[in-house]
């Protein structure tokens, strides 16, 4: 098996997305359910490519949106590997707000996503081999 020290590294990842008119709310500010929405994409492409198996999400950590993100904003979603177990593992996502028009830039929201690997039956299945 390749080290998982390794594996973490190589399969963190990271999207960047402009905050369109398409995706906010009458206050033009990212939707609450589009930033799950982000952050489950984001954690689901980092368990794949750790895992490089069919996983499912089984649970979410408790998600504070402490700051809005407004309309015209880019973000960058960070998805890395927090902790492995024997079928499961917990991805923690961090979104940064970054202005188009200037270098400011802050951690948003925080989340963690736990995965678990699955066999053709659907049942659990060792997350590394
Ligand atoms: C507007 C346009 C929309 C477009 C749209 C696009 C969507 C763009 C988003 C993309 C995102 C894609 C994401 C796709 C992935 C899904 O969508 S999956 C769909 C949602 N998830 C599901 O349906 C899973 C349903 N759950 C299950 O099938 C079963 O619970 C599972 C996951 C197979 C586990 O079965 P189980 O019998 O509970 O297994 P058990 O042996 O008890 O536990 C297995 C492991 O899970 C852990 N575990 C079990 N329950 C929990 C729990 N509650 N909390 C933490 N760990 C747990 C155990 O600790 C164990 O860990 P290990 O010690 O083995 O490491």
């Amino acid at each position: 098996m390749q080290d998982v020290e390794l594996r973490k590294d190589e399969s963190e990842t990271r999207i960047f997305k402009a905050v369109f008119p398409n995706t906010t709310n009458h206050y033009d500010t990212l939707f609450g359910g589009t930033t799950l929405h982000m952050m489950d994409e984001a954690s689901f492409i980092c368990a794949t490519r750790f895992s490089r198996k069919k996983v499912v999400t089984v649970s979410t950590d408790k998600i504070d949106f402490t700051k809005p993100i407004p309309q015209g904003s880019i973000v960058e979603l960070v998805a890395r590997v927090n902790k492995v177990g024997r079928s499961s593992c917990v991805v923690k996502v961090d979104m940064f707000m970054e202005d188009m028009y200037s270098s400011n830039r802050e951690k948003v929201v925080t989340g963690y996503f736990t995965f678990v690997a699955i066999g053709e039956d659907k049942n659990p299945v060792p997350i590394l081999d």
